[in-house]
């Protein structure tokens, strides 16, 4: 895996635009462009942004690494592959310092404190509350055969609703809608920020910082008042849910609670990180099972004697095809060597599952949908298949989202057949892999 850095190949890849190199390209079809450049020059493929040569400002090299080895070591090294000047730094601009943000000790800290509140044991105990609403947004829909339906709303307000009621204990709907309308201001607001290539601070009064500035407030607003009610409610910390569970954990080390700046920041990322990605893994496995009519049958009969397991292989084959997380970003501290490939410090490293989740050598003829892949023994290597991440900063809801994931499409499955046949599935790469528009599907009660 590691070589000597002197021996080690300079990174092949495609040169695209004179002045420009593949900036243009990768804007205008990221998924198409980073999956070409696997198919013509391997698992390691360096993509240069901007004129030839000149200050990192305006020109850089993007290394995308799609070899499950290389993977491995980009994600399990932090020392060497940080995530400095990554959009981990712009979201923190937006959402604060929660888990998914904060970094060094105070990461540490958090996550000791909050890792045994997410052990699949721990996570269990929500089953009923994701049943129950899985009933519930199932039910609502009180279809007739033939209805169309638009399959990310339902799975958006199924997936807002379990993480409201694991936080908080109580449904959030009145702030559900304020919630979602956020949510595509926030992921302009932070794509914009990103392409900026001077990055004023924020306190500097531009139109840009006051309309971020106003997203924050109201997003710290929303939280705060749901804490605050949640709190006046039962005193804060006696409950099974997440919120009690935040006041009451103890960071295994020192014992220190966690300070209420931070629980807010949580709360912020559990509602964000938690419902995002949720929703549009399971839009995109019920669109694909919509297309695949017999395998919908067997996941649906098996799923009807009790048995989630191949509903479950679904879930995890659909987010093969379409990984809500579809790229993860790092910086390298040092001059290092991957698959025989030299990488420069300073050098920004993309490891991306919507490009290793296609890698014929693991995945025989790649595009096919078929959860079977996911049953019994699988002689993959571990990165072969990597949604959730890997390494320390791997996902931490992980346990919990393929739960809910398997509570709902069960509970759909039980009463409709789901049809996609005649509908398209577009994309767009933006924070987190998205559904373009709505998922079209038609139901027929079974
Ligand atoms: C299908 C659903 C989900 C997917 C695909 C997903 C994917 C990921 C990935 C890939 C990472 C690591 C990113 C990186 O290494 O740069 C991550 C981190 C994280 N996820 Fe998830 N996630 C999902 C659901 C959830 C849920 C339900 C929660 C919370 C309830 C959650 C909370 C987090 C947090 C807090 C982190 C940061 C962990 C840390 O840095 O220590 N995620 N997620």
């Amino acid at each position: 895996m590691t070589t000597q850095v002197s021996k080690a190949a300079t990174v092949p890849g495609p040169t695209g635009h004179p002045l420009l190199g593949m900036l243009p390209a990768l804007r205008d079809d990221l998924l198409g462009s980073i999956l070409n450049g696997f198919h013509e020059h391997g698992d390691v493929v360096a993509y240069h942004v901007g004129l030839p040569r000149g200050p990192r400002a305006v020109s850089a090299d993007v290394v995308n690494v799609h070899h499950p080895d290389g993977i491995h070591q980009v994600l399990t090294t932090p020392q060497v592959f940080s995530r400095r000047a990554s959009a981990y730094e712009i979201l923190r601009e937006f959402i604060g310092e929660g888990l998914l943000t904060s970094e060094g000790d105070r990461w540490l800290r958090q996550r000791r404190t909050l890792q045994p509140l997410f052990t699949p044991h721990r996570v269990g105990r929500y089953v009923e509350l994701m049943a129950d609403e899985a009933a519930r947004v199932v039910d609502d829909m009180a279809l007739t055969t033939g209805s169309v339906v638009d399959l990310y709303q339902l799975t958006q307000r199924y997936a807002m609703r379990v993480v409201g009621r694991a936080l908080f204990g109580d449904d959030i709907d009145d702030v559900v809608p304020r919630l979602q309308e956020l949510m595509p201001i926030l992921g302009d607001l932070a794509l914009a920020r990103a392409l900026q290539v001077v990055k004023l601070p924020l306190s500097w009064p531009t139109p840009r910082s006051r309309r971020i500035a106003g997203v924050r407030a109201t997003q710290y607003e929303i939280v705060d008042r749901i804490i605050a009610e949640r709190q006046s409610r039962t005193g804060g910390d006696e409950h099974e849910d997440m919120l009690g569970r935040l006041f009451a954990a103890r960071d295994p080390e020192t014992g220190q609670a966690l300070s209420v700046a931070d629980i807010r920041d949580q709360v912020l990322v559990f509602l964000l990180a938690g419902h995002e990605t949720t929703s549009a893994g399971l839009a995109f496995t019920m669109h694909l099972l919509g297309r695949h009519p017999e395998v919908q049958e067997r996941v649906a009969a098996e799923s009807g004697t009790g048995n989630s397991e191949l509903v479950r292989a679904a879930v995890m084959e659909g987010m093969r095809l379409y990984p809500p997380v579809y790229s993860m970003e790092r910086m390298s501290e040092s001059d290092i060597t991957i698959s025989g490939y030299r990488i420069p410090a300073n050098t920004k490293v993309i490891v991306a599952p919507w490009v290793t989740h296609r890698h014929p050598q693991f995945w025989p003829d790649p595009e096919r949908f078929d959860p079977g892949r996911f049953l019994g023994r699988q002689e993959r290597p571990r990165y072969a298949y990597f949604p959730f991440g890997g390494g320390p900063r791997s996902c931490i809801g992980e346990h919990f989202a393929l739960l809910e994931m398997t509570v709902l499409l069960s509970a759909l499955l039980a009463r409709y057949r789901i049809d996609t046949r005649t509908e398209r599935l577009a994309v767009v790469p933006r924070v987190t892999l998205r559904p373009a528009g709505e998922v079209r599907a038609t139901l027929t009660v079974r």
